[in-house]
Formats: C-alpha cells, sequence, structure tokens
C-alpha cells in the first residue's frame, strides 16, 4: 500500500508517517524543505524517539521524499497512484499545496478509478473540508464532480506533542508515548483499505475535535503566552511556576463549561481529562519551546479558534471568562521577530490600536466581551513580569 503524506515535519514524522508505516504503507513524504527531502532520501528511514524515561528508539522505515515545487510531476504521479492521501503541513499552507493536489486528483480520475480517501490532519475545525474548499478553487464544477465521486475528504482530530532535531543520525521525529488519531468514518469513501493501525473512527467528529482544540490546545496556547510574558522560555518551566500552573488550570476549567454544556460531557471525565492534559504539558522529557508553541498567534486569536471560540462562547452563555481573557490578552502581547504572525500582529497594534486589532483580529462583534480583553491587556501591558507574576496568582 502506498501513502502520499504532505509536510515531513514533527507531526508527519512523529505521528502519521509513524502509523501509516505501522498500518503496512510505503510512505512517500512531500515537502518543501529540500534538506527534509535529502536527508530522508539519503537513509530511505527516519528515527522516532520516545520522550518518555526510557527514550525508546524506533526506526521508521522505508520512507521516500518528494519536493512539492522542484518534482512536481512526480508528486503529481504519486496523487495518481497513491491508496491514500494525507497532510500535516498547517492549516494556512493548505491554500498552498491545493493547486498541486487538484493537478494530481484530475490525472487520477482520468487515469485510476480506485477510490482514494484525503485527510488533512492539521489543528483546526474541518481542516480536511478547508483543503476541499481550497481544492475547489482550482478545479471547473464538473471537475469537482467528478473528483467528488471517486475522493473522499474525511476529516479529522489529531493529537501528539511532536517535535524533532536532526542528528548526524539523520532525522529524528520526537514524540510524547502517548497519541489519539480520530477520524470521521462517515466522510470516508474507500472503506476496503485496513483501518490505520491505533486510530479511532467515529461518525461524530464534532466532540473530539472540539475537546482538542478548546481544552488541549488552548491550555498550551495559553501556558505559552502567560509563560512568555512572565519570561519563561519553556512550557516545564513555566508550568513549573505555581502561579501560572494555577493560570492554565483555571483557563482550562472555563474553557471545559464550554464543551461539557455542549457535549453533555461528566464533570468527572473532563476533570480527569485536564488532570491528563496538565501531565502532558509538564512532561519533563520534553524541553517545549514557549516560541514552537505560541507560534501564529493570528491564526489563535481567529474567530473559530482557541482562544477566541471558548472565551466568546461562554461570555455567551453567561459563564466565567476571568481567565480565558486573560488569555486572549496574553497572545496579544506576543512578540516574537523570527515568528511571521507576531510581527504583523505587533505591528498592526502599534499602527491601530488594540481596541482595533481585538475586533480585527477575534472578530468578535460585542463591544462588552472585546472591552474585557482590552482591560486585560492593559493590565498586562503596563506590568513588570515580577508584578505579572503576581497578578496571575
Ligand atoms: N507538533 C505538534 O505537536 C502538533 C502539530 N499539529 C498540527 O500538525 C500540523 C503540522 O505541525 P508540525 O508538524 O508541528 O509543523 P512543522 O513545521 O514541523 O511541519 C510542517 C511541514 O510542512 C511543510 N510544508 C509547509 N508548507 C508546505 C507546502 N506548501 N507543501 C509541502 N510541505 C509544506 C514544512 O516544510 C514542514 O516540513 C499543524 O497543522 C499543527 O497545528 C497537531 C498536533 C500536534
Ligand atoms: O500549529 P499549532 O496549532 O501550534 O500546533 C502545535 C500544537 O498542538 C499540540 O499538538 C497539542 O496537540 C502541541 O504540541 C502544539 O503546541
Amino acid at each position: 500500500m502506498k501513502a502520499l503524506h504532505f509536510g515531513a515535519g514533527n507531526i508527519g514524522k512523529g505521528f502519521i508517517g509513524y502509523l501509516l508505516n505501522k498500518t503496512g504503507y510505503d510512505v512517500c513524504f512531500a515537502d518543501i524543505n529540500q534538506q527534509m527531502v535529502d536527508r530522508l532520501n539519503k537513509n530511505e528511514s527516519y528515527i522516532v524517539e520516545l520522550l518518555d524515561d526510557s527514550h525508546t528508539v524506533e526506526v521508521i522505515s522505508p520512507v521516500t521524499a518528494l519536493n512539492v515545487i522542484t518534482q512536481e510531476a512526480r508528486v503529481i504521479d504519486a496523487i495518481v497512484e497513491a491508496d491514500l492521501i494525507t497532510t500535516s503541513v498547517g492549516v494556512n499552507n493548505l491554500s498552498r499545496i491545493a493547486n498541486i493536489v487538484s493537478k494530481g486528483l484530475l490525472k487520477r480520475v482520468k487515469e485510476n478509478k480506485k477510490r482514494l480517501d484525503i485527510m488533512a490532519n492539521e489543528n483546526a475545525i474541518h481542516a480536511t473540508s478547508t483543503l476541499k474548499q481550497e481544492i475547489e478553487r482550482h478545479v471547473t464544477s464538473g471537475e469537482m464532480k467528478e473528483i467528488s465521486f471517486f475522493i473522499g475528504f474525511p476529516n479529522s482530530a489529531i493529537d501528539r506533542l511532536a517535535l524533532s532535531r536532526s542528528g548526524g543520525e539523520g532525522e529524528i521525529a520526537l514524540v510524547e508515548p502517548m497519541y489519539e488519531w480520530i477520524i470521521n468514518k462517515s466522510e470516508m469513501i474507500n472503506l476496503d483499505l485496513p483501518l490505520i493501525k491505533n486510530a479511532s473512527y467515529v461518525d461524530d467528529l464534532e466532540p473530539y475535535i472540539e475537546r482538542k482544540l478548546y481544552i488541549v490546545n488552548m491550555g498550551h496556547a495559553a501556558t505559552a503566552y502567560i509563560g512568555f510574558l512572565t519570561g519563561h522560555t519553556t512550557i516545564q518551566s513555566a508550568l513549573a511556576n505555581p502561579g501560572i500552573e494555577r493560570f492554565v488550570r483555571n483557563t482550562l476549567n472555563e474553557a471545559s463549561q464550554y464543551i461539557i454544556r455542549k457535549f453533555s460531557i461528566e464533570n468527572e471525565d473532563m476533570s480527569s481529562f485536564i488532570e491528563k492534559t496538565m501531565k502532558r504539558f509538564k512532561n519533563e522529557n520534553i524541553s517545549d519551546d514557549i516560541f514552537r508553541v505560541g507560534r501564529s498567534p493570528i491564526r489563535k486569536i481567529g474567530y473559530e479558534e482557541r482562544l477566541t471560540k471558548p472565551t466568546r462562547e461562554s461570555f455567551d452563555a453567561g459563564l466565567s471568562i476571568e481567565y480565558l481573557t486573560m488569555a486572549v490578552a496574553a497572545a496579544f502581547l506576543f512578540d516574537n521577530p523570527h515568528d511571521e504572525e507576531s510581527v504583523i500582529l505587533q505591528k498592526y497594534i502599534s499602527e491601530k490600536g488594540i481596541d482595533q486589532a481585538i475586533l480585527h483580529f477575534t472578530q468578535i462583534k460585542n463591544k462588552e466581551l472585546r472591552n474585557k480583553m482590552k482591560e486585560k491587556y492593559d493590565v498586562f501591558k503596563n506590568s513588570s513580569s515580577e508584578t505579572l507574576a503576581q497578578l496571575i496568582k
């Protein structure tokens, strides 16, 4: 079986490629990073190291890699021949792969009538549907109809802390032991393939993807932004501070009220989910950079995203948003000169002011809610990191 995976990054190698390999697929990675492509092709393998006390190491082989820009024709052929296509390029990059994927699918539906599923595995609600919409922009409605007859677009939710390092031994993916890949079976078109090893198949993805994004990713982002403001460089050092740990727990407790109500989840189940999540964040076998976890702040304060959605839903329901609004405010202060979105965000705030920035980036209509965020922003902005550490206690 052949799998084509777009994005040979941390999740591509450490999670998706790993499980596809375990299921029996020959995995071909498609990426824009030529050095990565060369390293993977040189060894026809990479290493996955578990971030637990034993640091177990596994070699993932065989793998190959293609450059989506310089080897377009070969990527298109790989689309024609694939039994499964997956991505983890970052949700904002789905529009960038849509052109080549469309070309491949148009060729495929002429030459290979086998049904095929494409799955975008990104931290976002309905990422695969987003990819499908992007593909629609590159083909006629008639072509899309033909594509939709043969190609399925199942959405999924993925969860695994994945980092990496490159060493003399080649590509090394560093991953926590725990992982969760949940796939919407009702959107699949090809049910003849073996199930992906240890993936879960459900008919309703919503509770899983919302819990992932609005609890796990929200809490992680909140840790990064508050950690940054209080002068920490890693998630682990931030959470070693009892005040920050309490702060993060409080954001998780607030956001969980929205999830509990929406999906009728038991309080006890949510509490144990939060405990598990905190334990993962605090994993001492990981040194997780604040800038990695806080990356792309504009994406993370978007209307449907991890910080904004639980805050506005909780506000509308009359629930507490004291800590969530602090987390949003901290995101607006995330200043990393190496992060394109952070640079754009800070420039926007300095030119147009925080009021306009909150409206522009969160798209929240309610002025009262925006003002609550602004109040927190003003307090944070005018506090030293020491005062801040006191404030969030
Ligand atoms: N790292 C993590 O712990 C987790 C990440 N995710 C999600 O997985 C996705 C990937 O994240 P990471 O692997 O951490 O990022 P990453 O930056 O390590 O990997 C992304 C890869 O995509 C490639 N890429 C970018 N644009 C491309 C394009 N146009 N065509 C082909 N390849 C392209 C990059 O060169 C890179 O190798 C994101 O959506 C992220 O939100 C989800 C759960 C955990
Ligand atoms: O691109 P994003 O959304 O920051 O994705 C990476 C984040 O998702 C997480 O996987 C949580 O599953 C974290 O490891 C990481 O902070």
